[in-house]
């Protein structure tokens, strides 16, 4: 399934990883590597484990800093940025991981108020009823507002997580494996989810996945982290169309084997 075309300004780098090398030690987990996010796009990161995608975020999120060059993230340099401009930045940073769990205890709308009511500490009642309510609706899950997580689906578990994230209005999102563990069916849910947040929300987006149906149907463009580099980038097609042995094994297992 091919994606919609986007309404993507190539004249605005959200993100711009600028000639960023990593390493820990011996290993050299990023080498001189750079790429660009733009403003609207959904960009998709495809790489074997250990490649270093987790690492790419962590510098995104300046959890982590480069050994050499700078990430700049909304016009910030973040390996610049001391910890109060770093809490500024990542508010206007989603992160849906696979392990951002919702709170067994809380139901979806406590769930949900919690991120707003620690952020935005002076919005009224009617307010924050308000920003949960809209948000719910974006996701398509008003109808669980009072449940509890334990009652709802994997794939209804997941939505909520990213309202939890869209709560907080952001201007990046941060995608990990956002379809690991779920059925074809809701991945296919979670994919629309993704592009849906996209129009509605605005929101520039890295996705990290090795589901190449993921990348296929949620990506306007993609890298592949490769010995450190992003060798190849481009659509799903530019990305396939080779022979190299690092690449192939990827298209195989998600489209023949
Ligand atoms: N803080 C750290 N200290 C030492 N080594 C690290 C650290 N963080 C990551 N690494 C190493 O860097 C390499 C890349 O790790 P990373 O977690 O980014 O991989 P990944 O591509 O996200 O893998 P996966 O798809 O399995 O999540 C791994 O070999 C990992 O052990």
């Amino acid at each position: 399934m091919e994606k919609k075309k986007a309404n993507i300004n190539y004249d605005d780098i959200v993100i711009h990883v600028d000639d960023v090398s990593k390493s820990f030690g011996d290993l050299h987990v990023l080498r001189n590597v750079d790429v660009k996010l733009y403003n609207g796009e959904n960009l998709v990161v495809l790489g074997r484990s250990g490649t270093g995608k987790s690492v790419l975020i962590k510098l995104i999120s300046g959890l982590l800093t480069p050994d050499k060059g700078n990430v700049r993230v909304l016009g910030e340099v973040v390996n610049d940025l001391n910890d109060r401009d770093l809490r500024t930045l990542r508010q206007r940073i989603g992160f849906s991981f696979q392990n951002s769990a919702l709170y067994d205890s809380m139901t979806v709308r406590e769930n949900l108020e919690f991120p707003l009511v620690r952020n935005k500490r002076n919005l009224s009642r009617a307010e924050i009823n308000k920003e949960v309510e809209e948000v719910l609706d974006g996701v398509g899950l008003s109808q669980a507002i009072n449940q509890m997580p334990s009652e709802l689906s994997g794939g209804q578990r997941k939505r909520i997580g990213i309202a939890r994230t869209l709560i907080l209005r952001p201007d990046i999102m941060l995608y990990d494996e956002p379809t690991a563990g779920l059925d074809p069916i809701t991945c296919l849910d979670i994919n629309s989810l993704i592009n849906e947040v996209q129009e509605r929300y605005n929101t520039s987006s890295i996705i990290i996945t090795h589901d190449l149906a993921c990348a296929k149907m949620v990506g306007d463009r993609m890298v592949m982290l490769l010995d450190g580099r992003f060798e190849r980038q481009g659509s799903f097609k530019e990305i396939f169309d080779t022979e190299d042995s690092r690449v192939r094994p990827f298209y195989d297992y998600n489209f023949i084997v």
